[in-house]
């Protein structure tokens, strides 16, 4: 297995350059949607929340009331805090489920794990390479409202609950810089795979 770390501040192009690393064969392992599973109803993650939150998150269904639990803890940083108290353990269970399970599919597999907060919840799987989708703070709060409709506050609070692109650029192998066109994203992102496919081929 190769095991690529993926991180990038929020809107930054992380699900983007995953698609396109699956597409061409990648394995990819989203943590937002392992956060999603997790809070399932029934789930202990899901009762702890309501414990510590209210019964108030939880829409008429049972299910998580994301919207609003959102607006509670982003610009709140003790409630993010122990959100993330609840959250994170249970995405660090599941995602080493899901890395070793990979691993076991496809010995040879390249496996991307899609991680916002890989600084914030120190996310320390043994990856082979670190690559970081990079825009200025100005292009994340632009897509959030443009393109995912927040309010300008609600947005700038999003960002400013991660940490700032200084310390992902610090930790980062590869910098894919997405602040210019789709296109020029997607060619960067080609260029790694053909990049780590060359390196494992001479490798190997
Ligand atoms: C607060 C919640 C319910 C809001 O849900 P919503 O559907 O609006 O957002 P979603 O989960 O799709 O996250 C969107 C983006 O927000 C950012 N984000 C999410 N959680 C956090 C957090 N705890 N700290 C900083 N940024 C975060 C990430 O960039 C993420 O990609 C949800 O984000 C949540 O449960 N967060 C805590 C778990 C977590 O840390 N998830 C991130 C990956 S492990
Ligand atoms: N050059 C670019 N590279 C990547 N995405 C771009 C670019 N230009 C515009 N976009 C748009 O910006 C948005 C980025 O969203 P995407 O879901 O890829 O980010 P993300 O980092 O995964 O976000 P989140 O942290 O919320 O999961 C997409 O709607 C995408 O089409």
């Amino acid at each position: 297995m190769y095991l690529i770390g993926l991180t990038g501040g929020i809107a930054s192009g992380k699900s983007t350059v995953a698609r396109r690393l699956y597409e061409h064969g990648a394995v990819h392992i989203d943590a937002d949607q392992l956060a999603r599973r997790v809070v399932e109803p029934g789930t202990p993650a899901l009762a702890a929340v309501v414990e510590e939150f209210g019964p108030d998150v939880l829409r008429r269904d049972g299910s998580l009331d994301r919207a609003k639990l959102g607006e509670h803890v982003f610009g709140n940083p003790v409630a993010l805090e122990k959100l993330n108290a609840i959250v994170h353990p249970a995405v660090r269970e599941l995602s080493n489920r899901l890395i070793a399970k990979a691993e076991q599919d496809d010995p040879d597999a390249v496996v991307v794990y899609d991680v916002p907060l890989l600084i914030e919840a120190a996310v320390d799987h043994p990856f082979d390479l670190i690559v970081v989708t990079n825009a200025p703070r100005r292009t994340q709060v632009e897509r959030l409202v443009e393109l995912r409709g927040l309010e300008q506050n609600q947005a700038e609070a999003r960002v400013d609950a991660q940490v700032d692109n200084t310390a992902r650029l610090a930790i980062a192998d590869v910098v894919i810089d997405t602040d210019g066109s789709l296109a020029h994203t997607m060619s960067q992102t080609d260029a790694l795979w053909h990049r780590i496919n060359e390196e494992r081929r001479s490798r190997a």
